[in-house]
């Protein structure tokens, strides 16, 4: 199968919106006075009018400040958050860092966790028995094995998810700034990594407050300012447009 010029993601017209103070709940007396207070004012549009696709083997590097929206597009591509508006169609499956967690199962073993996971996204059996020994071993995770993953330290979390989903065959790779949480040995592993599976072609989507990062590995970036695709354009292009806008 060669990288051809059909995308491998597409997204329409994505919009978001979420409440912005969700603690507050309507009262009783909101309830009873009927429905005249149908849209809460305090909803906003976290994405709005997001468009884009990408080919498969791209590298993209998603960058703007803090909650401006680029956590939010990465779970529209992996499917874990469904749109208000617009539409995200991915050609093939997801493998998607974009959580502490990595979406693992806190009161459920590192060992069930593995198992659970990548039979998720569908390897088999002896598929997983193959790789299990590999996978712990990257994470240097032998010793919390039947430990319950919300009792390892944040940084071995990382570790063991970033582990497996370098580990599925999915061809389209997620990583949101989870990883600054590893130390540097482990980040620098995981850079190689990550250098192996895209020169294998897959599909990359970086969040990332690292221009150095960004560079290293991305060829085009998408700047999200305030829920909108500010710039969609080579890497250097965004990460330059960026920094006008935002001087250190
Ligand atoms: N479940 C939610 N409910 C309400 N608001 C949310 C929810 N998730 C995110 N938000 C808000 O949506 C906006 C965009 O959040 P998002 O996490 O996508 O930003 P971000 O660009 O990834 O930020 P950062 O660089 O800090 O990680 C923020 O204002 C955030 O507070």
């Amino acid at each position: 199968m060669t990288a051809t010029d059909s995308p491998i993601i597409v997204a329409s017209n994505l919009g978001v919106r979420f409440r912005r103070n969700r603690g507050a709940r309507r009262s009783f007396k909101d309830l009873l006075s009927g429905g005249s207070r149908r849209r809460a004012p305090s909803e906003f549009w976290a994405l709005r009018d997001v468009s884009f696709s990408v080919r498969a083997g791209e590298a993209i590097g998603v960058v703007g400040r803090n909650g401006q929206g680029k956590s939010t597009l990465l779970k529209l591509v992996a499917g874990v958050l469904l749109p208000d508006e617009g539409r995200v169609t991915v050609n093939g499956g997801v493998a998607p860092l974009i959580e502490i967690t990595g979406g693992f199962v806190g009161d459920l073993t590192v060992r069930d966790n593995l198992h659970l996971t990548a039979g998720l996204h569908g390897l088999s059996r002896s598929e997983i028995a193959d790789r299990f020994d590999d996978i712990i071993d990257f994470a240097g995770a032998a010793d919390v094995l039947d430990t319950p993953y919300k009792h390892l330290s944040s940084g071995m979390q990382v570790r063991v998810a970033f582990s497996l989903i370098s580990q599925l065959d999915e061809p389209v790779l997620l990583v949101d700034e989870v990883l600054a949480v590893g130390d540097r040995a482990f980040r620098e592993k995981c850079y190689r990594r990550i250098d192996a599976l895209l020169a294998e072609g897959k599909t990359l989507f970086l969040v990332s407050h690292s221009e150095r990062d960004l560079r290293r590995f991305c060829s085009r970036g998408l700047y999200l300012d305030r829920g909108a695709l500010r710039l969609d354009g080579p890497i250097d292009e965004v990460l330059k447009r960026y920094n006008e806008d935002h001087p250190a």
